[in-house]
């Protein structure tokens, strides 16, 4: 990478305030159904659409250029277009000379786009792309890692900004998306720079092909280092260099082969490395404990990872399951008096209710034969009586005290009755970095420690002095007179203290 290199910043990271072309959106039919598009520009007319470029979806069709140039989160009303033969090119029976005007008119045809005519029903949104809609709508090419996983995942190895991540196996990206957001500090000037990056490992070609695409259209080269590579037999090293990881996530079939590779030291031979031949280098930052988390579906996995992870030096092991549950809020509005709506229940909340309608009813009815009335005088609010600010008139009270629809009824949780999501068992463990006798040495030598708990918290200045005098070994006739003094000083800060 030259050492001047622009980035592109990626719409992950920044998308800025509308949509661009050129750039990925999600465009959002519904919660659950979510679709990624790659808006582009269209010369011309496109696939037979005179509008250009087309998202079809069951809510009408959506030209590009209604979705370019608007700020994020628009609604987007769907289009009527035109499927029909304007801006192909006229097929010239076998024989006929080509006038040159006559093309030339026909390109310009070709190259102008019809201006999309709104449909009288259907719309979207556009959202910017973010790790967790990536998730919920990329194209899955295999078993994908969760936004409710990869967030716990993320910060219990402490991914943060300017953390390098070793991930293997990329699959379709989703942790990676993920990951680079969590570590992101910054784009990189040169392979020289130490910033925040995702070491990720494939060693499925076409995956690994996909995804190289994939990282490069969002924006995230520099950021996301991919590499095809059969880790169980490889490693981790990029080029024969180490990525200096402190934070690792391993989705593989079988983690406890590729553990080895994740150590401190390379496998204990009685070999001497042979002439010409590299000495063993760690992947991991040598300053630093590494964070792992390995994700596996089953017990037995865990179970053989574990227990490569205590042969391996590996400390607070743990394993965590994630049972993701939804929960649903809602209120339960039940009464005579609300409006009709969706979610309403239109009976009476109580006795007192139900006997007070009956008596309106029964007025009414009265009232109905005395005049031969039509009943427009219904006290029921219906969804039309609601003000502006959502507040409905309470009844009989001609408008002058209204009650909050949103406060309404009770207010209900309602969990899924079962937790469907198993995904995988989390195993967390650390590999605490290498610390040398003569690094203990020079750390005691600069915080030295032990003894000098009575000097700690002490207010009194003199008192520290004193005491650092006798823990040192002073012998100053002085400083035991002032002791004794301080004492009584230290006895009266206790008292005032508790
Ligand atoms: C379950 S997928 C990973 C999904 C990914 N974490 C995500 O969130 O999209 C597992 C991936 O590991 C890859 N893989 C399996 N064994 C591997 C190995 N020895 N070296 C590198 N990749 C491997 C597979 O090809 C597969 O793509």
């Amino acid at each position: 990478m030259a050492a001047d290199t622009i980035h592109k910043v990626s719409p992950f990271l920044d998308p800025g305030p509308h949509t661009k072309s050129g750039t990925l959106a999600i465009v959002a039919l519904s919660r659950d159904n979510l679709i990624p598009v790659y808006l582009q520009d269209s010369k011309g007319a496109h696939d037979g659409y005179a509008e250009g470029v087309v998202v079809n979806t069951r809510y009408g069709s959506f030209p590009h250029s209604t979705l370019i140039n608007v700020p994020w989160g628009s609604q987007v009303r769907a289009s009527n277009v035109d499927t029909g033969s304007r801006g192909r090119k006229r097929k010239r029976p076998e024989g006929e000379v080509g006038d040159a005007e006559e093309d030339a008119k026909d390109d310009a045809a070709a190259n102008a786009i019809k201006q999309a005519a709104t449909a009288s029903s259907g719309f979207v949104h556009i959202l910017p792309p973010t790790p967790e809609l990536w998730t919920a709508s990329l194209p899955h090419r295999t078993q994908v890692v969760y936004t409710p996983d990869y967030s716990y995942v993320l910060h219990r190895i402490r991914a943060r900004p300017g953390t390098r991540i070793i991930e293997a196996g990329s699959g379709s990206g989703s942790f990676t998306h993920a990951s680079a957001r969590a570590v992101y500090n910054g784009y990189p000037k040169d392979d020289g720079e130490r910033k925040g990056k995702v070491f990720s490992f494939e060693y499925h070609e076409t995956r690994f092909e996909k995804m190289k695409n994939e990282i490069s259209g969002h924006g995230l080269d520099g950021l996301v280092r991919l590499t095809h590579r059969d880790v169980y037999k490889d490693g981790f090293l990029v080029d024969g260099e180490s990525p200096e990881a402190e934070s690792i996530f391993l989705d593989l079939p079988a983690p406890w082969q590729a553990l080895p590779h994740l150590s401190r030291r390379g496998p204990d031979t009685e070999e001497p490395i042979a002439g010409g031949e590299k000495p063993w280098v760690s992947p991991l930052n040598p300053k630093k404990s590494a964070y792992i988390c390995t994700f596996s579906p089953c017990i037995e996995q865990v179970t053989k990872t574990v227990s490569a992870m205590r042969r391996l030096g590996w400390v607070n092991i743990e394993m965590v399951e994630i049972a993701n549950r939804k929960l649903q809020v809602f209120r339960d509005r039940i009464g005579l008096h609300i409006p009709t709506e969706r979610g309403a229940n239109l009976t009476p909340a109580n006795v007192a209710e139900a006997v007070a309608r009956l008596a309106e009813i029964e007025e009414r009815f009265r009232d109905h034969n005395k005049t031969s009335g039509s009943g427009e005088n219904s006290s029921t609010p219906t969804a039309m009586d609601v003000d502006t600010n959502g507040d409905v008139p309470a009844e009989g009270s001609n408008g002058s005290s209204t009650y909050k629809i949103w406060k309404e009824g009770r207010l209900i949780t309602k969990g899924e009755p079962e937790v469907k999501t198993h995904t995988s068992y989390l195993v967390f463990a650390v590999l605490p970095r290498e610390w040398t006798a003569e690094e203990e040495a020079a750390a005691f030598a600069r915080w030295p420690c032990g003894g000098e708990e009575k000097v700690i918290g002490s207010r009194d200045k003199q008192a520290r002095r004193i005491e650092k005098q006798r823990i040192h070994g002073g012998k100053d006739k002085d400083a035991k007179k002032k002791a004794k003094t301080v004492g009584k000083v230290e006895s009266n800060d206790e008292q005032a203290l508790s």
